[in-house]
């Protein structure tokens, strides 16, 4: 794999038929809003660095989530002039009783749902991966419930 690599979840709760994702606002550079995500440190997997990405940058922990593995996205793109790699997986938050909790690289969070969560997170490979979850969700998710 050429250039930097992140992963993590693409995490949404159930609010009576309502779906709302997980975004974070950044407290740096341009406060960019995406899912919990971060940089794949060496001798991890991508599936551990989602899992430990995401409880330090939103105190969500693996008990709290139910995982899809077989939700995959895999975004490409250009972050000063080199090319990322992010791995997302989708997640259902399971657990009412857990709160989000920043730390110090974000300065905000919001549960929203498809339309507000793409307009937040502004680019395109972003929107595109909100839509594949939707369409998971509604198939394979709400078909088995
Ligand atoms: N500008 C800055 N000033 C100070 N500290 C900084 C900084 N940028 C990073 N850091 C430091 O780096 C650490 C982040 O480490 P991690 O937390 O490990 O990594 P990350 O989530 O992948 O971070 P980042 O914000 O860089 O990545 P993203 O791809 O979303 O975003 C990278 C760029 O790609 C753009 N981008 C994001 N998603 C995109 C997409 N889907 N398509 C195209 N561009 C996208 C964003 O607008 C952004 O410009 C922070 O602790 C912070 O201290």
């Amino acid at each position: 794999m050429v250039g930097k690599v992140a992963a993590g979840f693409v995490i949404f709760r159930r609010f009576s038929t309502d779906i709302e994702y997980l975004l974070l606002q950044t407290s740096y550079g341009i406060h960019h809003w995406t899912p919990p995500k971060g940089h794949v440190d060496p001798g991890e997997s991508e599936m551990e660095t989602a899992l430990r990405e995401t409880v330090e940058e939103s105190g969500l922990h693996k008990e709290d989530l139910k995982i899809f593995e077989d939700c995959k996205k895999v975004l490409t793109y250009q972050v000063k002039g080199k090319p990322k790699t992010v791995y997302y997986w989708l997640a259902e938050l399971v657990n009412q009783n857990a709160q989000v909790k920043l730390s110090h690289e974000h300065q905000d969070f919001k549960w929203l749902g498809l339309e507000d969560a793409c307009k937040l997170a502004e680019f395109k490979e972003m929107q595109e991966t909100f839509h594949h979850c939707e369409q998971y969700i509604n198939r394979v998710i709400k078909g088995n419930t």
